[in-house]
């Protein structure tokens, strides 16, 4: 069962504020869960809309929320930010910690299905189910009923594929920074999906690769992605926006419904990120305040 939501530090940042909490996750197989949670100052009774921001391999809760760069644009604009954890922490499952790209820091936004990581790395519903009630409990003035979401590399894909796979179209937008968009096709992917499920790679396509669930799709979109030319990661293949943006057109969708840019010469790092940040927010903000 879910554990009670203690505030674990708070701290002031632009016209709001952020809160950081942590409790016994379900989802995570009973592990204390961290999350930050921005939420800008608000007129009595007012609610604001949810942003979701999923960060990459090796992040926490932190780096989005310390680096990102987006509070300015997100109090301007009335909007919370939630940033979760990246994996489950302390699952005991032998080798998680042995690699920065699998395991602890690298939960992949899935939820797993071999025996041996099932109990824990189920970050798919920590993030669609649990978190969005551990918020309701709590009664923070939030509109659960506007959420979008965001992320950077491997939370780009998280965001992606939970915009797209979300049964109850729970989220209103994506967008992402660098992320791994045809995760089946590049070794990060693939470590990942063979490591956590217990369909390997035809389970991870068919369930969480964002160009596999594009192809399929013909629902309405908002997608906006940015990568940088001189990310080493993109120039390693580890990215493959074009892939996805070919499958997007493929698909019948135009640049208003899915954008890809590509931005000269920027890499993958948290300066990348926080040059686009306000774009970002704004992006959401048209749909978000709609
Ligand atoms: N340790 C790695 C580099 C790890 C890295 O660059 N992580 C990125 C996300 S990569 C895709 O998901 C990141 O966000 N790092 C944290 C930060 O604050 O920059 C290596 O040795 O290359």
């Amino acid at each position: 069962m879910t554990g009670p939501l203690e505030k674990v530090s708070t701290s002031k940042a632009f016209a709001g504020e952020l809160n950081k909490y942590k409790f016994k996750s379900a989802a995570l197989g009973g592990l204390d869960a961290h999350f930050n949670l921005f939420l800008p100052y608000l007129k009595s009774g007012q609610k604001a809309p949810l942003l979701v921001y999923l960060a990459g391999l090796t992040c926490t809760e932190d780096n989005g929320a310390q680096k990102g760069g987006f509070f300015g644009a997100a109090s301007a604009q009335g909007i919370a930010i939630l940033f979760p954890d990246t994996s489950p922490r302390g699952a005991g499952v032998p080798g998680e910690e042995d690699d920065w790209d699998f395991g602890t820091g690298a939960g992949f936004y899935i939820n797993a299905t071999k025996p041996e990581y099932s109990k824990h790395y189920n970050m798919y519903d920590h993030i669609t189910v649990e978190l969005p009630k551990v918020l309701e409990a709590e009664k923070l003035p939030i509109d659960l009923t506007r959420q979008s979401i965001f992320g950077h590399s491997m939370g780009g894909h998280g965001a992606l594929v939970l915009y797209l796979s979300s049964k109850s179209k729970q989220y209103r937008s994506a967008s992402a920074f660098a992320p791994i968009t045809n995760p089946s096709k590049c070794p990060w992917g693939e470590k990942a999906f063979k490591g956590y499920l217990a369909g390997g790679l035809q389970e991870g396509a068919d369930r969480y690769d964002a160009t596999e669930l594009i192809a399929k799709s013909s629902d309405p979109l908002h997608i906006l992605i940015d990568y940088g030319t001189g990310d080493k990661f993109y120039q390693q293949g580890q990215l493959l926006p074009e892939n996805f943006l070919k499958a997007a057109r493929a698909a019948g969708y135009d640049e208003v419904q899915i954008r890809v840019r590509s931005q000269p010469e920027y890499d993958h790092s948290y300066y990348f990120i926080s040059t686009f940040a306000a774009d970002h927010v704004h992006f959401h903000a048209n749909f978000l305040k709609a």
